[in-house]
């Protein structure tokens, strides 16, 4: 069961970028269940990592499974909303450096490379993901 959070307007725009038109993005990452088996591989693999643990000893992995996998299929142009929060309220008192940041990004990729996914459509998801680094990384 999740854990309650702080009331926050719920709204796409949390989601940090607008999404690929058409229905060729998330096709390429296999759909919905695609995304979900890519979002659970990383986080997976991200608290498995003993660089990584410490960061994600408080959180609600229920809710961050959830939430991600909404973020990066509505990024990919799936018919669905973000109702999670804005990269920056999220992620300011994590205390998230960029070496942390690209280990998660690693991680993503081994995830999108297990599920077959093209490295050209990869590195389009990274793009969309890459100027989000300036409200996850705080130090
Ligand atoms: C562009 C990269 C990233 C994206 C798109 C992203 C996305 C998200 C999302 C959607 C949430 C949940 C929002 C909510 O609860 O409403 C979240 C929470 C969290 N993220 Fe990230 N994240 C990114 C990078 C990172 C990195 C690099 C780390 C650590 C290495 C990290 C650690 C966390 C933690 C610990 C939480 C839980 C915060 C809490 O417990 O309140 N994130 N992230």
């Amino acid at each position: 069961e999740e854990k309650p959070v702080d009331p926050y307007t719920q709204s796409n725009a949390n989601a940090g970028a607008t999404p690929f038109t058409g229905e060729q993005m998330l096709a390429a990452f296999r759909g919905r269940e695609g995304v979900a088996r890519i979002v659970d591989d990383t986080l997976d693999r991200s608290v498995a990592d003993p660089r990584l643990t410490d960061i994600f000893r408080a959180t609600d992995m229920e809710r961050l499974r959830r939430t991600l996998k909404e973020q990066v299929a509505y990024l990919l142009g799936a018919p669905v909303d973000y109702t999670g929060r804005d990269m920056k309220t999220t992620h300011k008192d994590q205390g998230i450096n960029t070496a942390e940041f690209n280990i998660l990004v690693e991680h993503m990729q081994l995830a999108m490379d297990k599920e077959g996914v093209a490295y050209r459509h990869q590195n389009q998801l990274l793009a969309k993901l890459a100027p989000m680094k300036r409200d996850v990384v705080t130090r």
